[in-house]
């Protein structure tokens, strides 16, 4: 069902320190930061020759990373997200198996512009997995 890593995630303390880091000390491709209020954070994307590097910082008062960064002062790695082409039809597969899927079940538009949907880290290895429709 998943296809390609489209991107890792790590949550960090400093969007602007971080950015700088993988562009200066890494030589990385680095983006320009995105704000998503529909999601609750400010991202840039780090383009790697196989994948992408995801940075997230909080955005506004009911960011989902906002604890994470709590419990993780430095950061660190917060998702990984797969590509799938149906995200309905993964997101029903999951449920039959017992997965939660967070929210409302409904997909909603992420950062690429495509329906991406989140599924519970306790029921993944202690990972939390994005599924994107590419
Ligand atoms: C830019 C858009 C999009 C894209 O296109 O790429 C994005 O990536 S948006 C990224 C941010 N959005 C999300 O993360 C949405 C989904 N996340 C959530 O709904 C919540 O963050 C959560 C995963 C349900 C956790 O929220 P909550 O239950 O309120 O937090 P707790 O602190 O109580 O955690 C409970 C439990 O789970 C552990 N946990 C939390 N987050 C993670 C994580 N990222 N990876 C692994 N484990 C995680 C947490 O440590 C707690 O464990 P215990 O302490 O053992 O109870
Ligand atoms: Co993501």
């Amino acid at each position: 069902m998943i296809g390609r890593l489209n991107h890792i995630a790590i949550a960090v303390p400093d969007l602007d320190a971080a950015s700088a880091q993988y562009r200066d000390m890494l030589g990385a491709d680095v983006g320009a930061p995105q704000d998503e209020p529909d999601h609750g954070v400010r991202v840039v994307f780090v383009t790697l020759p196989n994948t992408k590097v995801e940075l997230l910082h909080p955005l506004g008062d009911a960011s989902p990373i906002a604890g994470f960064l709590q419990k993780n002062p430095a950061g660190g790695i917060h998702h990984i997200c797969y590509e799938v082409d149906d995200i309905r039809d993964a997101r029903d597969r999951l449920l039959d198996k017992g997965a939660r899927v967070l929210g409302d079940g409904e997909p909603k538009i992420g950062a690429h512009g495509k329906p991406v949907l989140f599924v519970h880290p306790k029921d993944f290895n202690g990972c939390l997995v994005e599924l994107e429709q590419v």
